[in-house]
This record gives C-alpha cells, sequence and structure tokens, in this order.
C-alpha cells in the first residue's frame, strides 16, 4: 500500500487548475405505471463535481473521491426513490445531495438530455407501446455550489421551415457578392437554444418546470412561425424576445441557428421552368450554412450562458 503521510509534493513550478470529475452520460430510462397506462422518461445523464480535489491530482490519495461509479448509482437510486418530476427537478435532487452529503464537493454541475416518446395508438390501445419522437432533446443544466442555484434548459435538434414569408435583400454588396436578392425564400432551421432561470435560491420557490418547458416551446415555435422574415437574424430576435417577454421565470435567451439554405434549381438546361409561385424544386444544400447566434436578455440581466452553446 502507497504511503500518502509522507509530504506529497515536491514544491514544483506548475499548479493545478481547474477541475471536475464525474461519470457521464448514464442512461436512465424510468416506466412510472398508472394502471395500464404507462409513462416513459428516458434521459441521459452527466454529473460533473469538483472542490477539494488537488491532493488526488498530486499524490493519487483518494480520500476525498467519492467515485464516479457511485454518483453513477446515485443517478439510478434516485430515479427509483425521487422519481423523474422533470429532468430539471432531478438535476437539483442530485446537485444538491452531492453538495450537501460530501464534505470536499463544493461544486455540482448536472446535465441531462432528454428524449421523447410518444404513444403508438393501435386500436384504440396506446398504453405501453411508444415510439422515439426524434423531433427535439430536451436540455437541463443544473449547477450549485451549497447557496445559489443556475439552472439552464433549453433544446437541440429542433429543425423547422417556413415555406414562404421569408425575404433576404438589400445586403452590403462588394466585388465577391454574387447572392441573388431573395424576396421569397425558404427559411428552415435547426433550432439550438438555451434559456437561463432567474431562479437562484431555496428561499423563493422554484419554476414549475414542466409548464415553463412546453410553454418556452410553444413560443419559440410560434415566434418562428409568426414572424415575416427579413433575415434569420430577425426571426432569431423575435424567437428570443418573445420567451423573456412571455415567460417571467427566464432571464436569458442564447440561440444558435444554422440557416440550413434551400436553394432554387436550375432547370432552364432542361427547358423546364421552376418558378416560386407553385411547385417549386428546391436543392437542400448541408454545407456550408450560414450560422446565425445571438443572446437575448432581460434588461438589467447579465449574460451567463456561454457564447459557444456546444460548450453546454
Ligand atoms: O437570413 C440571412 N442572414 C444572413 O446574414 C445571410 N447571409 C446570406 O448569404 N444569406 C443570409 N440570410
Amino acid at each position: 500500500m502507497t504511503d500518502h503521510s509522507r509530504p506529497a509534493r515536491p514544491a514544483r513550478p506548475v499548479v493545478l487548475g481547474q477541475n471536475q470529475y464525474g461519470k457521464a452520460e448514464n442512461r436512465v430510462v424510468k416506466i412510472t405505471r398508472d394502471g395500464a397506462t404507462h409513462h416513459i422518461r428516458d434521459l441521459n445523464v452527466s454529473v460533473s463535481l469538483s472542490g477539494d480535489m488537488d491532493e488526488v491530482h498530486y499524490s493519487g490519495s483518494n480520500a476525498s473521491v467519492l467515485p464516479t461509479d457511485t454518483t453513477k448509482n446515485t443517478v439510478y437510486a434516485f430515479a427509483q426513490e425521487h422519481g423523474i418530476e422533470s429532468a430539471e427537478q432531478f438535476g437539483i435532487h442530485l446537485a444538491r445531495h452531492f453538495v450537501t452529503s460530501q464534505e470536499p464537493i463544493h461544486r455540482a454541475r448536472i446535465r441531462i438530455e432528454e428524449y421523447g416518446w410518444e404513444r403508438i395508438e393501435h386500436g384504440g390501445k396506446g398504453a405501453h407501446s411508444f415510439a422515439r419522437t426524434g423531433r427535439e432533446t430536451r436540455l437541463a443544466q443544473i449547477t450549485y455550489d451549497g447557496t445559489s442555484w443556475e439552472v439552464v434548459s433549453g433544446l437541440k435538434d429542433l429543425v423547422v421551415l417556413n415555406s414562404t414569408d421569408s425575404e433576404f435583400w438589400g445586403y452590403v454588396k462588394d466585388r465577391y457578392t454574387t447572392l441573388p436578392e431573395a424576396y421569397d425564400r425558404i427559411l428552415a432551421t435547426e433550432v439550438s437554444a438555451r434559456w437561463r432561470f432567474g431562479w437562484a435560491d431555496d428561499e423563493r420557490p422554484a419554476p414549475d418546470w414542466e409548464t415553463s418547458y412546453r410553454e418556452t416551446g410553444r413560443h419559440l415555435l410560434a415566434a418562428f412561425a409568426e414572424t415575416y422574415s427579413l433575415s434569420l437574424q430577425q426571426t432569431l430576435y423575435a424567437m428570443g424576445s418573445r420567451i423573456v417577454e412571455q415567460r417571467a421565470e427566464i432571464d436569458e435567451v442564447r440561440l444558435s441557428l444554422p440557416n440550413k439554405h434551400h436553394f432554387l434549381v436550375d432547370l432552364e438546361p432542361f427547358g423546364l421552368k421552376n418558378p416560386t409561385e407553385d411547385g417549386a424544386v428546391y436543392y437542400a444544400a448541408d454545407r456550408p450554412y450560414g450560422l446565425i447566434e445571438a443572446t437575448v436578455l432581460r434588461e438589467g440581466c447579465e449574460p451567463r450562458i456561454p457564447v459557444d452553446l456546444s460548450n453546454l
């Protein structure tokens, strides 16, 4: 056995920087039964802990280390013991547990992806058969430092398209500009969105996470559908500002919108017209794509969602 009592660290001009650890991507499926009708929640939960962890890095002493295997077990045990009311509530339970039960752990960050399932309705039944929706992935990130909470929710992979009510013209033109002005184009994007809640301490009641997610998604889609778009930038702002205006619990929205270009195909070589007005055929390009990103904030609030959403 290694003796950890000896001086662990020779003086060296090297120090440990930010560090965190935990078990990533714990796949949890929870079935609850309401008579013959079953309900499913399907999560991917990643745990990240930090605190007094210098010694394990410097000397290998594991005295402060709650094993990542234990964090995995905790995720499954909590799903059974406490249920999964919402991704956010589940993450809050876990974060609070790790920080309050282990002295060396000062901060917990729980990231959750949730996959949707819909019922397979068949012959008036549909109680226990499901199909993965594949529409969007719900996201939640919960961070707790023993005093304050930061909850960022969101979604990704939500592909939406308006087949009209989109124009793009009047832009800067230089010697490299070839893009024709568009007065009736397809506007399509794959929404990646994060929204941060103002709720930060246990003194105040937490939002109703399920209602908040449902309504925020509804506003996001309604703003996309209802905005007569002169640019994707304008549509993005309409989506973000509608959420901040309509959902009092949300202070900040970050959106990353790839412009999924649809180009009218030139069919002139085949003696065919391809009019936008009716029956138009488009080439759906997958790359390169315009990438339009912005944060929309409640006035007076600090931006805290990372600019690059791939880091969240
Ligand atoms: O909505 C758009 N915004 C742009 O900034 C842009 N640039 C471009 O080439 N097409 C578009 N479309």
